[in-house]
């Protein structure tokens, strides 16, 4: 009998830009591939750079997706062979986590025969991950906003002005979600809620007309990001060179390190070369790119 294999691709994503925090997320032109082959016993094939360093046993967050989308339509996980081809870096804030949870999940309900409708499986993906901003654009690309409606997520797309570039600047160093958000606050002040309200709202028009001058005052926020440049070496360096070379603003990608400067085409490449100059002058080698907001999500 002929072998069945499932292949999924899942984009790269950028959450909180700014004031968004743990709501707003955009898919980037970067992808995770995943496989998923009915075999007698569960294997992986990982490819790509860091590949010795994703788990190969049932503790892989893929696979552990996969079992949950199985659990969720009371059946049995199959053996399966799993290929993976990294084209997302680990732990950047680049949303790699979410590839796999979204990979497995997808890759599952393809495998048992699409039992679960793509609003389900968004809802599992947010509550393996535990926030929405990095599962929901991997799983149907764009850039969007979710917030909760009673039990469930309202979810809207953020239209996104095309002369807007994202330029992601990926250090040679990593920091794990869980640790950048151990140095955050359990509570802020009324004006610094505020602040981001303020700012999200601002945030929204601005990717939406491509209006520079409210792109610059909109990516600030009071959330997060004041509390996380301390574990990202050469953050302020980084930030003041995208700004010298006309960077609308940066932003702290995700949970970091990756740094993402918005910028105006015509200066995408004279940023590039900035934020990679700066970083590299604190001895950290990262690899600066521009790319496109990815419009599909997972395929
Ligand atoms: N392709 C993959 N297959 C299996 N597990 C993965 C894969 N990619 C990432 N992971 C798991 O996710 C962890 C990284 O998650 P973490 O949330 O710290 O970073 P991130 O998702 O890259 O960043 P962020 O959530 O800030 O965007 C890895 O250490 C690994 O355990
Ligand atoms: N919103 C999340 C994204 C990273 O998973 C955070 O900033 O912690």
């Amino acid at each position: 009998m002929a072998e069945t294999t499932i292949n999924v691709t899942v984009p790269a994503t950028t959450a909180n830009l700014g004031a968004g925090f743990d709501c707003i997320g955009a898919a980037l032109t970067l992808y995770n591939k995943f496989s998923f082959t009915k075999a007698k016993e569960l294997s992986f094939y990982v490819t790509g750079a860091e590949a010795e360093r994703v788990k190969a046993d049932e503790s892989n967050l893929a696979y552990q997706a996969f079992v949950k989308l199985y659990e969720h339509i009371g059946q049995v996980p199959p053996p399966v062979r799993i290929g993976i081809e990294l084209g997302v870096p680990l732990a950047r804030g680049l949303g790699s986590s979410a590839t796999a949870i979204v990979g497995g999940l997808v890759g599952a309900n393809k495998l048992a025969g699409s039992p679960v409708s793509e609003a389900d499986v968004m809802n599992l993906a947010i509550a393996i991950e535990g926030h929405p901003d990095n599962v929901v654009p991997a799983l149907i690309g764009g850039c969007r906003l979710a917030a909760t409606y009673e039990q469930n997520w309202a979810i809207c797309d953020i239209p996104w002005h095309e002369s807007i570039v994202p330029v992601v600047a990926i250090p040679d160093f990593e920091l794990s979600t869980a640790e950048a958000r151990r140095v955050l606050p359990t509570q802020v002040s009324r004006a610094d809620a505020i602040f981001n309200a303020a700012h999200l709202g601002l945030l929204i028009r601005a990717l939406q007309t491509g209006d520079g001058d409210w792109l610059k005052a909109a990516l600030q926020d009071r959330l997060h990001q004041p509390y996380r440049q301390g574990l990202i070496r050469g953050f302020d360096l980084v930030q003041g060179a995208a700004l010298e070379a006309g960077a609308w603003g940066l932003v702290i990608s995700g949970a970091g390190p990756t740094l993402l400067a918005l910028v105006d085409k015509a200066q995408a490449a004279g940023v590039e070369k900035s934020m990679a100059a700066a970083w590299h002058s604190t001895g950290v080698m990262a690899d600066v790119r521009s790319l496109s907001i990815d419009t599909q999500g997972a395929k």
